[in-house]
Order: structure tokens, then C-alpha cells, then sequence
């Protein structure tokens, strides 16, 4: 089902909706895995409890605050230090189209990679959140190994709402990687779907 997508100004004059606003913190690399393949770019998601993939952040209520203070307090529960995110970091609103009447908000705020690695720390050692509502940080791999392995398999993987559509387009906004790369890890993500039926890929999860 095609989203409906919206500026953060329309998203917040809709009525009888519920705001989700969730973050990408991303940063540059220079680690090569096995000491030859640059790993280029640090992209963080989570393990959440209900065992899919998704964001840090969660639900906030604009009339008690402003959708980023209610992020940047979400994301301190998740990943256990203060991360400011700003209205500068909003990169797009849209209707869920697998919860009704909620709205999802993506932001993507970039850090440096000491900043990422304190972060993935405290996500285990402060985090209040940590083996309750969140099982642990993970990096997505955005390279390319043989037989589908990096991308192609996390994109296999199940995630909540429309988390892997808001991972693909800020990989291509932030130009992480390129089009042609891509539509290339998709493409073989939805091959291995087919050919292995272990794997089932995102579909529109109830878990709202
Ligand atoms: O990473 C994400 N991207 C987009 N939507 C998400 C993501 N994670 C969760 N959601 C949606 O937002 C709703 C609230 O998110 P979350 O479970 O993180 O908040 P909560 O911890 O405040 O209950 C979820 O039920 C789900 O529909």
C-alpha cells in the first residue's frame, strides 16, 4: 500500500492522529571488516522486544511537547545517553499504512564515530530500556558479500511499520549508497524471499 506522505507542519495540523517519530543515527567509518572491506559507514537500528527491526524513538504526544523534545527523551530511555535531535534533522511524515490513524516521523541526524561507539555503550550499560523494549543496537551492514550476504540478508530480515522503506530512503538521501546499489540489495532481498521461504520479509505488522 503506497503511503501518504506530508510535511511536519500537515502531519501536526491532522486530527485524531498518534505522532511516532523515530531516528537514523548515522556516521562515517574508516573499519574494514576482515581488515579489507570498508565498512564506510556506521547506520544504527535496533532489535526491539517484539523481535523485529526498527528505530530508536517511539511515540510522542504534541500537545504535551514538540515531536523532537519527545524524541530526544525516547531516544535517552533506548540508548542511554542525551542525543539532541532538532527540527533541522525532520526528514519526512507519513500516514502508516499498517496502523491507523498514526502518523510516522523520520529523522536522521549524523555523528561522529566516537560519538556512535559511546552510543552502542551505553545503549548496554545506562540504557533504561536495555533487555526490556530494546535487545541491543545493531549496525546494518551496507556492503556486499558473496551470495547476498551484507545488505541483501538484513534487508531479508523483518521490520516494524514502515522502518525498512524509512531506512532505504535515508540511505539514499544521506547518498550512503547509491541507487543503482540500492535497488541491487532489494532486488536480491526479494530474490532470496522467493528462493527461501525461511525468511519472510517485512510485511505491514499489527503491532501498534
Ligand atoms: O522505526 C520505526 N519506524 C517507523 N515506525 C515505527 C518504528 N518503530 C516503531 N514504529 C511504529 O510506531 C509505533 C510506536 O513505536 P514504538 O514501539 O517505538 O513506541 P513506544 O515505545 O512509545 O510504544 C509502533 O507501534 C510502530 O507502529
Amino acid at each position: 500500500m503506497a503511503e501518504e506522505k506530508m510535511t511536519r507542519d500537515e502531519a501536526l495540523a491532522r486530527q485524531g492522529y498518534r505522532h511516532a517519530c523515530h531516528v537514523m543515527l548515522y556516521g562515517d567509518s574508516s573499519a574494514k571488516l576482515f581488515g579489507k572491506i570498508p565498512i564506510k559507514h556506521i547506520v544504527l537500528m535496533q532489535m526491539r522486544f517484539d523481535g523485529l527491526l526498527g528505530f530508536p524513538g517511539g511515540l510522542v504526544n504534541p500537545s504535551e511537547e514538540t515531536l523532537e523534545a519527545g524524541l530526544s527523551r525516547e531516544l535517552h530511555e533506548e540508548v542511554g545517553v542525551a542525543v539532541r535531535v532538532g527540527v533541522d534533522d525532520h526528514m519526512s511524515s507519513c500516514v502508516s499504512s499498517s496502523c491507523p490513524r498514526l502518523i510516522t516521523h523520520s529523522y536522521i541526524k549524523k555523528m561522529t564515530e566516537a560519538e556512535l561507539k559511546e552510543i552502542e555503550r551505553a545503549a548496554v550499560a545506562s540504557a533504561t530500556d536495555h533487555g526490556l523494549e530494546v535487545l541491543g543496537m545493531v549496525r546494518v551492514p551496507l556492503y556486499f558479500l558473496k551470495k547476498g550476504g551484507g545488505l541483501p540478508y538484513f534487508l531479508s530480515h523483518s521490520f516494524i511499520s514502515n522502518s525498512r522503506a524509512q531506512l532505504l530512503s535515508a540511505l539514499r538521501h544521506c547518498r550512503l549508497l547509491s541507487q543503482g546499489e540500492l535497488k541491487e540489495a532489494v532486488r536480491q532481498a526479494e530474490q532470496m524471499r522467493r528462493t527461501h521461504s525461511y525468511i519472510t520479509l517485512a510485511q505491514p505488522h499489527q503491532s501498534c
